[in-house]
């Protein structure tokens, strides 16, 4: 049995309808990417799940029908902009975000201490927040919503803002979770989405409009685009490529190759055999665009 199930959630503003009839399913132990451009309602979905906002319309269920009465002891969340009290050290706000969420003072301390050591945190616990990157309030943002040993993780935008170096420990601690817990994350990032998530929601202009796991839509739908560049004579590169384009299509742009791929291993050995064949410099051969960003990018623009 499916963890939750989100039936037709709606959510107007006045007249302002933002989420317009969204349902979908959350399965155990799944991380899921819910993806969308700006002001497309993933906040707003996300809000609803964690039970800070009510639907106008629809309901939320979880699979235990006495979890769906009060759901929001059940769901841990990071927002989009979280808010940390910068003068505490990291442990006492853990310890502060379990009194919040009723646990008593020990078990507080000790969850703390677990989670510190989970987001790896534990040598700098005693640090006032103030003093913490942007990638380590992220992760003690990660750790207050774990607190409370929640079913269900909700992570709004959890790396978006953060720099490469953050992003990249951000990322890292998800997939250390994603081992045993349920994840739904926001994210406009695709390349975080491709990293880390199982399955995808696609919202645009609050309405699912694709669904399915990463498998899926690497299979379905398939294309890669590949950029290539030499330092050899473009026009002989490109007359040659020609020869071999049943794998791939080609588009020159300026000195440069993009390659429409649907076959990306035996294209990648066909090219790089032409390549070495004809002794070619080959500066730069790189993923352009992947499947995920080409289903994105028709769908937003329908
Ligand atoms: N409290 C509110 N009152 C009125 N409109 C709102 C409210 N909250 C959100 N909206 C509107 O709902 C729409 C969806 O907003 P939401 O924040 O859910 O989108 P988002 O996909 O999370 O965007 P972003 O990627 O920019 O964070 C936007 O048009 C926003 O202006």
């Amino acid at each position: 049995m499916a963890l939750l199930q989100a039936n037709h959630l709606t959510k107007k503003y006045k007249d302002h309808q933002v989420i317009s009839d969204v349902s979908f399913t959350l399965e155990h132990g799944r991380c899921v990417a819910l993806l969308g451009p700006n002001g497309s309602g993933k906040t707003t979905t996300l809000r609803m799940l964690a039970g800070f906002i009510k639907p106008t319309e629809g309901d939320i269920q979880f699979e235990d029908e006495s979890l769906s009465k009060d759901f929001r002891q059940h769901v841990g969340y990071l927002p989009q902009f979280p808010v940390f009290h910068d003068w505490m050290t990291g442990k006492e706000f853990l310890i502060y975000a379990g009194r919040l969420s009723h646990l008593p003072k020990k078990i507080a301390k000790e969850r703390a201490d677990e989670l510190l050591e989970l987001v790896n945190l534990k040598e700098v616990r005693k640090l006032r927040i103030s003093k913490y990157s942007g990638g380590m309030k992220q992760r003690l943002g990660i750790a207050q919503a774990l607190i409370h040993s929640p079913k269900l993780i909700i992570l709004d935008e959890p790396a978006s803002a953060l720099d490469p170096i953050g992003r990249r420990e951000v990322l890292n601690l998800m997939r250390e979770l994603k081992k045993d817990a349920t994840i739904l994350f926001s994210t406009h990032i695709l390349n975080d989405a491709e990293e880390v998530s199982d399955e995808i929601l696609l919202l645009n202009n609050g309405n699912v409009i694709e669904q399915g796991s990463m498998h899926e839509i690497e299979t379905v739908q398939n294309t890669v685009t590949l950029k290539l560049s030499f330092s050899d004579e473009p026009k002989f590169i490109e007359e040659r490529l020609k020869e071999i384009e049943s794998v791939f299509k080609i588009h020159r742009v300026e000195d440069d190759f993009l390659l429409t791929v649907h076959d990306l291993k035996t294209a990648r050995k066909q090219l790089l055999e032409v390549v070495y064949h004809e002794d070619w410099q080959l500066t730069k051969f790189e993923v352009a665009k992947t499947s995920l960003e080409d289903l994105f990018m028709k769908a937003v623009k329908n």
